[in-house]
């Protein structure tokens, strides 16, 4: 069976074909966009590609609701919809890439595979927010986690990356988006977004978290309207507010030159991941491996470094060669230190083939 997997995220959407021995047959990426035109250029790229059997989507937002995979009809596509702005950046994208693969390929199952998924099992104390009792009843606020597919992959490969159990795991996933989670037992147990993925690490134009009583006094006092705020909060926050570039190879490359913003930003990202991860090992009381994953936690030598930085009380140090010149499944581990750090590809199209491949197999039983 030859899946077409389409992971839209919000800097990229990302098309791969695997075949039923996980062998990567063909890749397409193309810029996030929104209606005809993403209907139009989706149409495009599965002219070219291989034929799929199924197409597997990567959806950020299932809410309470899907903790699985399912195929998805229209009353599926009508409850996704509603959670679109718990997701902006993302849901209403995935849910028009879904329409476009639909439309353009109408033979073709779609499978819906959630970010929120991999979250279903943290604690209530990890999911209840400390807000009035009616909202939470009334609104369904609580604490849901997202990166989810991406978090699976990297808890299953650094198993075997170790050869055996991981222990109590912190896995990085530093993208455009940025969120950790807590593992243990292949069993998530804290992480650092919320009820939307703007809560937690400082991202590529999200804020990640800010004091709740300063958005309030921006409404109330400084009369901004939601759209600013909005937008602020989404796409002119994060890395692009603090050095002016979302990219972080822009902004190392400005930092390495000298410039005091570059900088600043660098020490910013770095202060609050810092902080994460150690939350996350005091949820897990203690941190046996750290992996690090995604596009920055790939490819950047110098965030993994500042991310352990004067962090060998709770175990984690990694090698300077090793960091350096790590690809893609490798371990980067200091001599002697009590935590295995690791660097992981993000392979959100493997979990998401996994997950079309269990879903198809149980209906099939
Ligand atoms: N080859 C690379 N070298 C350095 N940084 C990279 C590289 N590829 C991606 N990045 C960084 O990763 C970010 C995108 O991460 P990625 O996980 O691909 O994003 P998305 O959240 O869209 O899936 C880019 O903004 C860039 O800063
Ligand atoms: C959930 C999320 O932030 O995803 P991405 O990093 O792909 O934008
Ligand atoms: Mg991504």
């Amino acid at each position: 069976m030859r899946i077409l997997v389409v992971n839209t995220g919000s800097s990229s959407v990302k098309l791969r074909v695997l075949d039923s021995s996980e062998t990567l047959l063909a890749r397409h990426d193309l810029a996030p966009t929104d209606g005809g035109s993403l209907h139009d250029a989706m149409a495009a790229a599965l002219s070219e590609l291989p034929a799929a059997d199924v197409v597997g989507h990567r959806v950020v937002h299932g809410g309470a609701e899907f903790r699985h995979p399912v195929v998805v009809n229209d009353s599926v596509l009508a409850r996704l919809e509603r959670l679109a702005p718990l997701a902006p950046l993302h849901q209403p994208a995935a849910l028009a890439g879904i329409v476009a693969t639909t439309g353009a390929a109408p033979h073709l199952p779609a499978v819906a595979c959630f970010d929120t998924a991999f979250h279903a099992t943290l604690p209530a104390a990890a999911t209840t927010y400390a807000v009035p009792e009616s909202w939470r009843r009334d609104h369904g606020l609580r604490r849901y986690g997202f990166h989810g597919l991406s978090h699976a992959y990297a808890t299953r490969r650094v198993a075997e990356l170790l050869g055996q159990d991981p222990g109590r795991l912190v896995v990085a996933h530093l993208g455009a988006g940025a969120s950790l989670a807590a593992v243990r037992d292949g069993r998530c147990r804290d992480t650092t977004m919320g009820f939307t993925p703007d809560e937690g690490l400082v991202m590529a134009t999200r804020t990640g978290s800010v004091d709740p009583g300063m958005l309030l006094w921006l409404l109330q006092e400084e009369k901004l309207d939601l759209d600013e705020l909005a937008d602020g909060l989404h796409r002119r926050g994060g890395l692009q507010a603090l050095a002016g570039s979302p990219d972080m190879r822009t902004v190392l490359r400005e930092a390495d030159a000298g410039r005091d913003r570059a900088q600043r930003a660098v020490e910013v990202y770095l202060h609050r991941l810092r902080a994460g991860i150690a939350a996350m090992a005091a949820s897990l009381g203690g941190l046996d491996t750290l992996v690090f994953t995604g596009g920055v936690g790939e490819h950047q030598p110098t965030i993994r470094a500042g991310a352990v930085r004067d962090m060998a009380f709770l175990g984690p140090a990694v090698d300077a060669t090793a960091n350096a010149s790590a690809q893609a499944d490798q371990e980067i581990t200091a001599a002697g230190a009590a935590c295995r750090t690791f660097v992981v590809s993000s392979r959100e199209d493997l979990q998401i083939a996994h997950g079309v491949r269990r879903l198809l197999a149980a209906g099939n039983q």
